[in-house]
């Protein structure tokens, strides 16, 4: 049965909906940034950009890389964000657009997230790199979603537990990131970590402006958390949402995290903009 019109959304050119891509337009290799501004700092490297595209927030450069294909895409920010980036980019890689129907071999791409994230633990050092092993997702968007194969139950129920995790909030998932790209990227420059991705910047992530927290204290939980040697490292809004999605589709994910905050310490970078250019370099080496 084809896909209906209603839920595989095409534009007039034939590219899909938000991304603004058709499947010709995608390497099999994908670097994921938040920031739409990061897209040309990654694609300064490349040995030339082959095509590029923007639809709001999703800004895209497709290149090569010494000969290898390479595509730079943003997300914007946020879990509902990569909702959209993942099943758009699977779209493009396993349906076929012509006759709305799953291709019958399945391609699994590798995404690859470079981001920006606060540190939770005092011995993460801001300017860092934590190449994210696993991400806790306490956003809820997975639960859209039959997680129950791809969840780490036993660490789930540590975590709730230790946090006497409020039941009106979203139960939290945990979910790995591939293990052949955390070989491939982790290093002594890095820190291995469990990254905490929150449906939001300020309360979610236990940042207090004006508004009081339901939970003031959450984060010290958090960061007290220790599941035989498993500590939260540090808190962004993208990375269980890239593992979950990828997980369920066949992808493989991993997320490198440059350190701009140190929530413990409530330091800041002095200049996040070269934190997050050596870590495109870093990731840009290794690919
Ligand atoms: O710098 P990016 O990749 O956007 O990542 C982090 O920065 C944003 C918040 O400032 C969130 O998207 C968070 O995950
Ligand atoms: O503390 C931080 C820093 C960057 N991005 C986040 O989501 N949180």
């Amino acid at each position: 049965m084809p896909i209906k019109n209603s839920e595989l959304i095409l534009n007039p050119d034939g590219s899909i909906y938000h991304l603004n891509l058709k499947p010709e337009h995608i390497a099999d290799t994908i670097i994921l940034v938040g920031d739409q501004d990061r897209v040309a700092l990654v694609s300064k490297h490349f040995d030339k950009i082959i095509f590029e595209t923007q639809k709001r927030e999703f800004k895209t450069h497709t290149g090569t890389i010494n000969g290898k294909k390479i595509s730079v895409i943003s997300t914007g920010i946020g879990p509902d964000n990569i909702d959209i980036v993942l099943n758009e980019l699977d779209a493009l890689a396993n349906i076929d657009f012509e006759t709305r129907t799953i291709k019958q071999h399945l391609k699994s791409l590798n995404i690859i997230r470079i981001g920006t994230s606060g540190g939770l633990q005092p011995d993460i050092p801001i300017d860092s790199f934590v190449v994210s092993e696993s991400g806790l997702d306490l956003t809820g968007m997975l639960h859209a979603y039959q997680t129950e194969p791809i969840s780490n139950q036993k660490i789930e129920k540590a975590f709730i537990k230790h946090t006497n995790w409020n039941a009106n909030k979203a139960r939290p998932i945990i979910v790995d990131g591939s293990k052949t790209l955390l070989s491939k990227f982790d290093s002594v420059s890095t820190i291995k970590g469990l990254t905490a991705t929150a449906n939001g910047f300020y309360g979610p992530q236990g940042r207090i402006l004006r508004l009081p927290l339901m939970d003031a204290g959450l984060n010290k939980k958090i960061d007290s958390f220790n599941f035989e040697g498993v500590k939260v490292t540090n808190f962004e809004m993208e990375t269980s949402a890239i593992y979950g999605l990828s997980k369920l589709l066949g992808h493989h994910a991993m997320s490198l995290n440059a350190i701009i905050a140190n929530r413990a310490n409530g330091t800041f970078s002095n200049n996040p903009r070269k934190t997050v250019e050596n870590l495109i370099t870093y990731t840009l080496d290794r690919i």
